[in-house]
């Protein structure tokens, strides 16, 4: 059982750990109650020796859904990348059941504690390949889908703003690698206005005919659990020249999103807890340096983000 007690102690290691006065008064917001921290002395230590060497050495590895889109807002399920487009009006009724039915087997799958890895993988790509194959049977047209994604009600975290601004400002680039939908993805950013240049994405993106319909997925499927493979086989897309990393997931999928960079020398791995807290709390404490329960903001990132440029 782990506390998320602000600065008391975690039980997951029993070592005592504090942060110091600087960086509480520095970075307030790590003192936000929905923040838990294993080892609070390993995290200042990065902090500091990223904002010693400065955005230049930094680049952002982040997850998509629910991650830098909200997982509820007013009590409600916000829509994945997916459950854009199988809402939309541009899928039948049929196929909408059809995805709603897929969703409830397979999300508790994703999400179950008590399964590894391993016994999820091949009921995530059965889950990923049924799901492509019926939106594909949907004669989606590209053109269609800024429409889809403006009626969807899609919402990134609270903070996205600042948190995309301050990347483009200070030339940090931000890399996304995501499990959802690239195409939809590309939509709900630019839509927010912070589609800049720095932003790069790698996710499962759709095929289109010459009347621009979509008729496949291309490339290797990427669903929530085989990101590390994914990240291996696109080292030579990493920004290689910055060797700290800030990576935020929502998945214990996501962490080794950041394995393909080459001499990777600080990584700070920041983890959504969203669904199923007190279940999953030990494995993200264990696992991620910061775990954010519950948090539908960018709060956090956000404060390191500023407290690391602010050192330029
Ligand atoms: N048919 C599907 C398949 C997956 N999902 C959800 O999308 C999320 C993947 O995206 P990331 O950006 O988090 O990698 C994943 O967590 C699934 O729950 C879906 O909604 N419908």
């Amino acid at each position: 059982m782990v506390f998320n007690v602000p600065w008391i102690f975690s039980p997951v290691r029993s070592v005592l750990t504090v942060f110091h006065q600087l960086i509480k008064c520095e970075i307030p917001e790590l003192n936000k109650a929905s923040v838990c921290v294993r080892d609070k002395g390993r995290v200042e230590t990065i902090i500091n020796n990223m904002r010693r060497a400065g955005p230049n050495a930094l680049q952002v590895i982040s997850d998509f859904d629910m991650t830098l889109t909200r997982f509820a807002h007013n009590g409600t399920r916000c829509p994945t990348t997916h459950n854009i487009l199988h809402s939309s009006a541009l899928i039948s009724d049929d196929c909408k059941a059809k995805m709603t039915d897929l969703l409830a087997h397979y999300y508790p799958i994703e999400i179950d504690n008590s399964m590894s890895v391993e016994e999820k993988v091949p009921h995530m790509v059965e889950w990923w390949t049924q799901a492509h194959d019926l939106l594909v049977q949907q004669r989606i047209r590209k053109d269609q889908l800024a429409q889809a994604v403006r009626d969807s009600g899609s919402m990134l975290r609270e903070g996205y703003k600042s948190f995309f601004d301050v990347l483009q400002q200070n030339s940090v680039p931000l890399l996304i690698f995501s499990a959802g939908i690239g195409d939809i993805l590309e939509e709900v950013i630019r839509e927010h206005g912070v589609f800049h240049p720095n932003v790069r994405i790698f996710s499962n993106y759709m095929d289109y005919d010459q009347h621009g319909v979509a008729c496949a997925f291309k490339g290797e499927l990427i669903h929530t659990f085989n990101k590390r493979e994914g990240a291996l086989q696109n080292t030579h897309q990493f920004v290689h020249d910055r060797t700290n990393v800030l990576l935020l997931g929502d998945s214990l999928g996501d962490l080794n999103m950041a394995d393909g960079v080459k001499d990777l020398h600080d990584i700070l791995r920041i983890g959504y807890l969203n669904d199923k807290v007190e279940e999953r709390r030990e494995a993200y404490v264990s696992s991620y340096d910061i775990v954010l329960e519950k948090d539908e903001t960018l709060d956090v990132p956000n404060a390191i983000l500023n407290y690391i440029t602010a050192g330029k």
